[in-house]
């Protein structure tokens, strides 16, 4: 028997998606094959996100893979996973966490706090531009899509400053040594979900067991109670949304911002680890009555 698991054609997505088959083999000795699928959101790279059709466009033409039966999982980072799932499909498991933070990737190595003003940094993120925004206001924005190696590429090539990019993308393809600087995650609040992969699968594929065993219990509440406070401010991508959950002990703190009526707001909650859902919803709420 060999299972196949679905992913997007970047070699960030294969990485990716060989460490999970490797896991697979190493705890259940079953071999995986990768299915290669090109998305409409990579296919798609000289407009934003946004404008056509958000980060659900990584997701959805695997999840037709699936329901054609061409594989039987897919690999995602849950970063570009929607909260609302098609109807029979979970995520079956999210495997420990990478690190979570932004980071500043430079030109010449120039760490960010020696940009000069009006330096030009690349990023096409709402939550990162604002982020960068407050931290300072002198900087200009420069929209830069792709993959991780087309946006590093950029740098040279669109005369950049330097880029922000996901610290885990770059550790996963051993690229870390290019880092300049890396954000504290509460200065500078993560993506939800950021750094986290996600398994997803049909509930009632005949091998979900296996899926599910990858599962890091404190990675998923971590990333649920971040999905929570998404989905209660009905966080897509066009508003600036991050949230940052991490546990110490039985605690959970949890960190979020969001853009309400052009300003950003941060706030955050801390509680017990086992109330994640309520903990994410409570933030959601605290952030809008303001
Ligand atoms: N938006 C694209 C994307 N989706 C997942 C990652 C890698 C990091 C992760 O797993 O969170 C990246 C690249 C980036 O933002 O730098």
């Amino acid at each position: 028997m060999k299972l196949n698991i679905a992913t997007r054609k970047s070699k960030l997505a294969q990485v990716q998606t060989d460490t999970i088959i490797a896991e697979i083999f190493k705890m259940h000795k079953i071999e995986c094959k990768k299915v290669l699928i090109e998305t409409k959101g990579d296919m798609i790279l000289d407009v934003t996100l946004d404008k056509i059709g958000g980060k659900g466009l990584f997701v959805k033409d695997i999840e037709i893979a699936m329901m054609e039966g061409r594989a039987d999982a897919a690999v995602h980072s849950m970063k570009d996973v929607p909260y609302e799932m098609p109807e029979g499909f979970e995520i079956a498991s999210m495997p420990r966490r990478e690190d979570v933070r932004d980071v500043f990737v430079s030109m010449n190595g120039m760490k960010f706090a020696d940009l000069p003003m009006g330096a030009r940094i690349g990023t096409s993120s709402n939550r990162r531009s604002a982020q960068l925004k407050m931290i300072r206001p002198d900087i200009e924005i420069v929209p830069v899509r792709g993959n991780v190696q087309t946006r590093i590429d950029k740098i040279e090539r669109e005369n950049l400053h330097g880029i922000i990019l996901a610290a885990a993308g770059l550790k996963r393809l051993n690229m870390d040594c290019i880092i300049t600087d890396y954000f504290d995650p509460i200065d500078f609040v993560p993506a939800v979900g950021q750094g986290a992969l996600g398994v997803e699968a049909f509930t009632s594929n005949e091998n979900i067991k296996v899926f599910r065993s990858l599962d890091d219990i404190e990675t998923r509440m971590c990333v649920e109670a971040e999905r929570s406070f998404m989905r209660r401010l009905n966080g897509g991508c066009h508003t600036a949304i991050g949230a940052y959950a991490q546990i110490d002990g039985e605690i959970m703190n949890l960190v979020g911002i969001f853009e309400l009526s052009g300003r950003m707001i941060k706030k955050d909650i801390t509680g017990n680890k086992y109330d994640f859902i309520n903990l994410g919803k409570t933030l959601a709420e605290k952030i809008i009555d303001v």
